[in-house]
This record gives C-alpha cells, structure tokens and sequence, in this order.
C-alpha cells in the first residue's frame, strides 16, 4: 500500500509506516504525478483535493484531512469516485479554544481593560467555539452564542441573533465553517455593511477562515475606526495576506490556532483509526504513547491569580506574542507565511502544566480552564 502524506503532519510515519510506503510531499505544491499511484492520500486543508489532482489516480481509495475545515476537499467529486473521504472533527478545537482565550487576555493587558468585565460573542458554537467557551466560563466570564443551525436542530443553550450578538458584546469571536450555499452562508458573513455595525472599541478575532470577513472592507473600516481591535489568525487570500491589513491587526498569526501538539496529533490519530476501521484491523496504537509527557510538577499557584498572573502562566504555556512577532517579519518573505506554519514549534495546550495545587481548593478553576492537576 502506498500511503501519500503532507509534511506537516506529525507521527505519520509512527502510525502508518507498519501498513506500507509512505511519501511525504508538500500539500500545498502537489500535483497530480505525486498521487498517481496512492492508495492513501492524507492532507491538511492547504491541498485542494479535486478532479484536477486525482483524475486517473484510479488506485486511491482513502482521503483523509487531518483538519476540522473541509472546505478544501469537492466531497462531491469524492463520492462519485467512490473514494472515502473522511477529516478530523474536533481535533484541534481546544487549540483554537485556547489561543481565542490567550489572545484576549493580551489585549486585555495591552489596553488596561479586563477581560473579566467583558462580554464575549461566539459566532457558530460548535467545536471550537465551544472550547472558546469553556475557557471562558471557567474564567467566570459572559458569553452570548449566535448559531442559528444549531438552535433550529434543538441545542438547548441559549442562543442570540447576530445582530444581536453585535450590538451586546464587547469581543467577538468567530467559530464558523467557510460555506457559500445554503441558508446560512458564512462568505463575507462580516461584510462592510456589517464591520460598521460594530459597537465602539469591539475587539474582533478571526480563528476560522480569512474569507468569513471581507478584508477589503476590514482594511477601510478599520482605517477611520481606530477603537476597534483585529485579532486575525485567518486571512483572506492566504497564502498571501493583504500587506495593508497587517500594521491594522494587534494580534497576528499565519493560521496556526489550531496548532498545538496536541491538537495535530489528535488530527493525524483519527486519520489513522478511520483507516483501521477501513481495512477491517485491530488499533494498536495510542495517542498518549505519542505525545512527550507533561510539564512540571512544581508550579503551585498559592493564591487565586488575578488577571494578569492568569496571563503569566498562559504565556508559559504559548507565549502568543512570539508568533504575532515573526509573522510581521516574515508574511512578506518568499513563502514566509507557509514557512512559519512548516517551521512551527510545536505549542502545548494549557493540559500540558501540570499545577501542583491539590483538587478542591480555590483554585480549582484553573483546573476547570485546562490546566492539568496531581491526581485529577
Ligand atoms: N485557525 C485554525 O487553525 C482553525 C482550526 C480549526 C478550525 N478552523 C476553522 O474553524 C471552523 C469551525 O471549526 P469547528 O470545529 O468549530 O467546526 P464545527 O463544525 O464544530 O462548528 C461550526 C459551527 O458553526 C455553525 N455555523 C455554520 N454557519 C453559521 C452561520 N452562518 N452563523 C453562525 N454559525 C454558523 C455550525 O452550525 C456549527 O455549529 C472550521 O470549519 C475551520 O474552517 C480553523
Ligand atoms: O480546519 C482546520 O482544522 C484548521 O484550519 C487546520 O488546523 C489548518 O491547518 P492546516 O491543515 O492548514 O495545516
């Protein structure tokens, strides 16, 4: 079995060389020749996966993503063709969780304004924007949900209208897929139209896909509106993102909030069990026999840490402000956006530290917002 893979995709080898050959390419740049004669194709959403690159790749029976997007694959095509087609749902969603989290907290440092007091939108409340979620109600802080396909399919939380959402929160956060059909298309979901509906000194963070805002009308709205606050990890046109938009943003990423160690390895992990469950054999391997074990068993936050202490031990975890650093030297290089997502050390998430504190006591919501704990 030939088994074709995207570089950047951590312990493919450890999982998939027992079951054949296995090549490793790089996804953005793939063509046709390098799938030829595949029986296993696995990606990330960098691969356009079409007829242009699997016409006559007539062994292929098994695409994989190991990403929670799908809107790179023509699962139309893929079904005609027969071949399963299957992505990682969830994968990533503590990471994305995690990073919308940090990345509040350091504009909540950088403009003296807690994140505590505020009220945080979450637009599309599914996996990611759970985690989101989560991390903010273990902070104790007030989240309003716009998701109006979950709430006609019965989710019992509650749910608010965009507009809504809008005008209420102080920070919004979007969680969506990338979709141009259906009732509820998210293209241009945040439109010049309705960037200038954003209440006074909205922060506005970007986790999904570039083109969910128009970032034409990003650029001009942001030009005469200096209150507003851009946190973008997705960028329409990527790999090359709008030069002018970059200086606009306070928080700037090449795409990787789904880019803890955790998070990429769950991704290339379900890829594996599906394949398994394809061929009809027994898993015999874990995800935790991957992963480099937890870090520290000494840190002990004594008292209940204030916002900024709470800071402090998140950029122990992932110091975001290194990320936003290299990318504004590099997005302009030759290929510097790709190459800092290739070159990405790889981040943990906040379940990596380990806090000494036992269970029970008043510092249990660090335990609630990820942090691990002895004995939990
Ligand atoms: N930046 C990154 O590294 C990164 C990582 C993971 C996922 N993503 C992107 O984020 C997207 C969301 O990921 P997820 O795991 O939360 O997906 P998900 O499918 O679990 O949740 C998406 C939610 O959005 C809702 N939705 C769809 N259209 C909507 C609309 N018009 N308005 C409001 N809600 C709407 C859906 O009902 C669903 O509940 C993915 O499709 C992917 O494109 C980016
Ligand atoms: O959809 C996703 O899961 C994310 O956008 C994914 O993490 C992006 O990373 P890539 O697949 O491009 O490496």
């Amino acid at each position: 079995m030939k088994i074709v893979a995207d570089e950047n995709m951590p312990y493919v080898e450890a999982l998939f060389a027992d079951l054949g050959e296995v090549v490793m390419v790089d996804g953005r740049t793939l063509i046709q020749a390098q799938v030829k004669d595949a029986d296993v194709l696995l990606v990330r959403s960098v691969t356009k996966v079409n007829k242009s690159l699997l016409d006559g790749c007539d062994r292929l029976s098994f695409v994989g993503s190991a990403t929670i997007g799908m809107d790179h694959l023509d699962l139309d095509y893929l079904k005609r063709r027969g071949i399963f087609c299957t992505n990682a749902p969830g994968c990533n969603a503590v990471a994305v969780g995690e990073y919308a989290f940090n990345a509040m907290l350091e504009l909540a440092r950088r403009f003296h304004s807690p994140l505590k007091n505020k009220t945080v939108g979450i637009v599309g409340a599914g996996n990611t924007g759970t985690a989101l979620q989560h991390c903010l109600q273990a902070y104790g802080v007030k989240t309003l949900l716009n998701d109006p396909l979950l709430e006609a399919s019965g989710d019992e939380r509650e749910f608010v209208s965009l507009e809504e959402l809008i005008e209420r929160c102080d920070v919004i956060s979007l969680h969506v897929p990338l979709t141009r059909d259906g009732e509820h298309p998210t293209h241009y979901l945040f439109d010049q139209a309705r960037l200038n509906t954003l209440a006074e000194g909205t922060w506005l963070l970007n986790c999904c896909r570039g083109e969910v805002i128009d970032n034409h009308a990003l650029i001009q709205v942001k030009q005469v509106r200096e209150d507003l606050k851009l946190v973008l990890d997705v960028w329409e046109g990527e790999p090359e993102p709008m030069a002018e938009l970059v200086p606009l943003v306070e928080i700037a990423t090449p795409h990787i909030a789904g880019y803890s160690l955790e998070g990429k390895a769950r991704g290339t992990f379900m890829l594996y069990l599906a394949l398994m469950a394809q061929l009809g054999r027994e898993v015999d391997k874990s995800l935790s026999s991957l992963l480099p074990p937890l870090w520290s068993h000494q840190l002990s936050p004594l008292s209940v840490p204030d916002e900024r202490a709470l800071l402090s031990l998140v950029r122990l975890v992932y110091d975001l402000r290194d990320d936003d650093e290299l990318f504004r030297q590099r997005f302009q290089n030759n290929k510097g956006f790709d190459l800092m997502r290739k070159n990405h050390k790889h981040r943990r998430e906040f379940s990596a530290l380990m806090l000494a504190n036992a269970a029970g006591s008043d510092v249990d919501w660090l335990f609630e917002l990820g942090f691990s704990g002895v004995g939990l």
